[in-house]
C-alpha cells in the first residue's frame, strides 16, 4: 500500500502494550507515540495502555514513561504542558498475562472509551515481553475479541520471533489460526529506519542504479551491524539467542532483502513481501560440512573499548561461566538467482566491537582495463557505493579521480548524499514509522510469517553446526576490535576486505 498520511489520520484506537512496565516501551514505544502525537499523527481519539505485574498507579506509570521520554526519546518534554497533556490518554492494567481472569481488565477498558468516545474503536495489542509469553497472550486475546465481539483488533509481535525454524512454524500456525494475517504485524525495527526505506527509493526511483546492480558488474555485497555495546543488563535473553540468531536471522537478512530484491510492481504490501521472500528462498542453505567455510562466530573477552574497562561475556549477569554462546557472527551467503549468481553476499555483526556503524557496501568490479600507469593510482579501492544506515546517515559512490596538477596522478573520491546536509526537518525513529503503520493497518514494513521462517531455514544449518560443535578459542575476541582473526580470514582468502568506516571519518582513502 503507498504511503500518504498527509491528509489521513488513523481511526480512533485503544493501544494495549504488553509489556507496558518493561524496557522496551520505556525506551522506544511511549517516546515514539508521543512523537506521533507531536506531530499531529496519532488517532483524534487514542489510548494507550500499559500492562504489567509491577503495582504501578496511573500516575508513577507516567511518570516512569516521562523519564524515558527525557532520556531516550528525540523530543524531550518541552515543559510546555505537552507530556501533561499527551499522558491524560496514558494508564495503566496490573495484569499477569497468564491469569486468563485478567483480560476481563482489557474489556472493561476497551468498552468505556468506545462508552466514552462514541465510537466502535480500533484494538492495538502490542507484545513487548519475551517469546514465550505470545502463545499465552494471543490465545487469550483471541477468546476475548471473539466473546466481546472486538472485530477490529491488530496484534504487533516483537522480534525474537521464534527460537528456530520450529518454533516460528508453531508460531505462525498459532497465529494464523487465532488471527487473520492481515491482522499479525511482526517487527522488525531496522525496516522502519529511514536509511533503510530510502534503499528503494535509491534503487527503484532512479534509472541509474539497476542496470548495473547485478553480478555482471558487482563484485561483492557486504553488510556490517557493529555494536559498541556489550549484552549490557540482557545476559538471560542473549544466552538463548546469541547475534546470529539476534541480528543475522532477521536485520540482517531484511537489509539483505531489500539490497537484493527484485523491482516491485507496485507498493502493495505482498508485492514487497514477495519480492524479499523471493531473495530468501533463493539464498542458498548452507550444508553442515561447508558451514565452516562460510561461517565465523566469535565471543567477547574482557578488555578495553572506548577507556572502559569491561567484562568478558562469560562474566556477565545471567551468562554460565562456560557459555559458548556468539556474540559475533559472520556468513558469507550465496543467492542463487540470475541476478546474483557467484556474487558473495558477506555479512557480519557483534557486540563491543570498533565501533557503531551499520554499514551496506556494494563493491563493483574493477575497469577491466586499466591503461594508467602503475604509479598513479594508490589504492585500487573505488566503484563503491556505500550506504550509511547509521549512526552515519548518506550514501557515497566512491570512484577513481585525476589529482590536478602535470602527472597522472589518481586517487579516489567521494560523491555523497548526506541526509543531514539535504533535509534540515527532524527524521522519525524506526518505531514512530512503524507504530504509524500499525495504527493505520499498513503491514508493508512487517515480516509475513513465510518470511520469517524461510529465514530461520537459512540460518538454521548455522545454529546446528554451532549447537552441536562447542567452540574450541572462545572467547576470541576483545572488546574494541572488529571481532575474531577468522572474519577477516573468511572475506581476505578470497582476495577482499571488510570496509569499516565511510571515507568522510577516514579521510581520504
Ligand atoms: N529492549 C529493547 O531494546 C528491545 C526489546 N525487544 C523485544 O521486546 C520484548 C520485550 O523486551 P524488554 O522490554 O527489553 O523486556 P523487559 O524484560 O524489560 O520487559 C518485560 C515485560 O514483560 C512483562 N511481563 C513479564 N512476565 C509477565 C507476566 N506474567 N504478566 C504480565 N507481564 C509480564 C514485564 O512486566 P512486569 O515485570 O511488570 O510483570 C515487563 O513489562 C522482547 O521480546 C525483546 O526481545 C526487541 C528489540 C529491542
Ligand atoms: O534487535 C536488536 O537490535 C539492537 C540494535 O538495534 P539498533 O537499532 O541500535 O542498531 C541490538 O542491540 C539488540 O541486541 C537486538 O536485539
Amino acid at each position: 500500500m503507498v504511503k500518504n498520511y498527509n491528509t489521513k489520520k488513523p481511526e480512533p484506537t485503544i493501544i494495549f502494550i504488553f509489556g507496558g512496565s518493561g524496557d522496551l516501551n520505556q525506551r522506544k514505544l511511549t517516546p515514539a507515540l508521543y512523537n506521533l502525537w507531536m506531530d499531529g499523527l496519532m488517532p483524534g481519539q487514542f489510548a494507550i495502555v500499559g500492562t504489567g505485574r509491577t503495582d504501578y498507579s496511573d500516575e508513577k506509570f507516567r511518570e516512569h514513561l516521562l523519564n524515558g521520554i527525557n532520556e531516550f526519546s528525540r523530543r524531550k518534554d518541552d515543559q510546555n504542558g505537552s507530556w501533561e497533556k499527551f499522558a491524560q490518554s496514558i494508564s495503566y492494567l496490573r495484569m499477569d498475562v497468564d491469569n486468563p481472569a485478567d483480560y476481563e481488565g482489557i474489556a472493561t477498558i476497551i468498552s468505556n472509551y468506545e462508552t466514552s468516545w462514541k465510537v466502535s474503536a480500533h484494538v492495538l495489542f502490542y507484545l513487548a515481553v519475551a517469546p514465550q509469553l505470545v502463545p499465552e497472550i494471543a490465545t487469550n486475546l483471541n477468546k476475548l475479541t471473539k466473546a466481546k465481539d472486538i472485530l477490529r483488533s491488530r496484534i504487533v509481535v516483537e522480534k525474537p520471533f521464534g527460537h528456530d525454524l520450529k518454533s516460528a512454524q508453531e508460531l505462525n500456525k498459532l497465529l494464523t489460526n487465532l488471527f487473520d494475517e492481515g491482522q499479525i504485524y511482526r517487527i522488525d525495527h531496522y525496516l522502519g529506519k529511514e536509511t533503510v526505506q530510502n534503499i528503494l527509493a535509491l534503487r527503484f526511483a532512479n534509472a541509474l542504479f539497476e542496470p548495473i546492480w547485478n553480478r555482471n558488474y558487482i563484485d561483492h555485497v557486504q553488510i556490517t551491524a557493529a555494536e559498541t555495546v556489550g549484552v549490557e543488563d540482557r545476559g538471560g535473553y542473549y544466552e538463548r539467542s546469541g547475534a546470529l540468531r539476534d541480528m543475522v536471522q532477521n536485520h540482517i537478512l531484511q537489509l539483505l532483502c531489500m539490497v537484493a530484491m527484485e523491482a516491485p510492481v507496485s507498493f502493495e504490501a505482498d508485492e514487497i513481501r514477495n519480492k524479499k521472500s523471493d531473495v530468501l528462498n533463493a539464498i542458498r542453505k548452507i550444508k553442515k560440512e561447508e558451514v565452516q567455510r562460510y561461517a565465523v562466530r566469535g565471543q567477547y573477552s574482557s578488555g578495553w573499548i572506548q577507556g572502559q574497562q569491561e567484562k568478558a561475556y562469560r562474566e556477565e549477569k545471567g551468562v554460565a561461566p562456560n557459555s559458548n554462546v556468539d556474540t559475533f557472527a559472520a556468513v558469507k551467503f550465496y543467492i542463487d538467482n540470475w541476478r546474483w549468481q557467484g556474487v558473495p553476499f558477506y555479512v557480519r555483526t557483534g557486540k563491543y566491537l570498533t565501533e557503531k556503524t551499520t554499514l551496506i557496501t556494494i563493491q563493483f568490479k574493477e575497469a577491466p582495463k586499466y591503461a594508467f600507469p602503475p604509479e598513479a593510482t594508490e589504492t585500487w579501492r573505488a566503484n563503491r557505493l556505500t550506504i550509511s544506515i547509521q549512526p552515519e546517515e548518506d550514501i557515497r559512490l566512491l570512484f577513481q579521480a585525476k589529482r590536478p596538477g602535470q602527472t597522472m596522478s589518481l586517487n579516489p573520491v567521494n560523491m555523497v548524499f548526506s541526509y543531514a546536509d539535504s533535509y534540515h526537518e527532524p527524521q522519525p525513529e524506526a518505531y514512530e514509522t512503524l507504530l504509524l503503520d500499525a495504527l493505520m493497518g499498513n503491514p508493508t514494513q512487517f515480516m509475513r510469517g513465510d518470511q520469517v521462517e524461510v529465514a530461520w531455514e537459512v540460518i538454521e544449518p548455522i545454529l546446528d553446526t554451532w549447537e552441536n560443535r562447542p567452540p574450541v578459542d572462545f572467547p576470541n575476541y576483545a572488546p574494541g576490535t572488529w571481532g575474531p582473526e577468522d572474519a577477516e580470514a573468511l572475506i581476505a582468502r578470497e582476495g577482499r576486505n571488510w570496509i569499516t568506516l565511510p571515507p568522510k571519518r577516514k579521510g581520504k582513502e
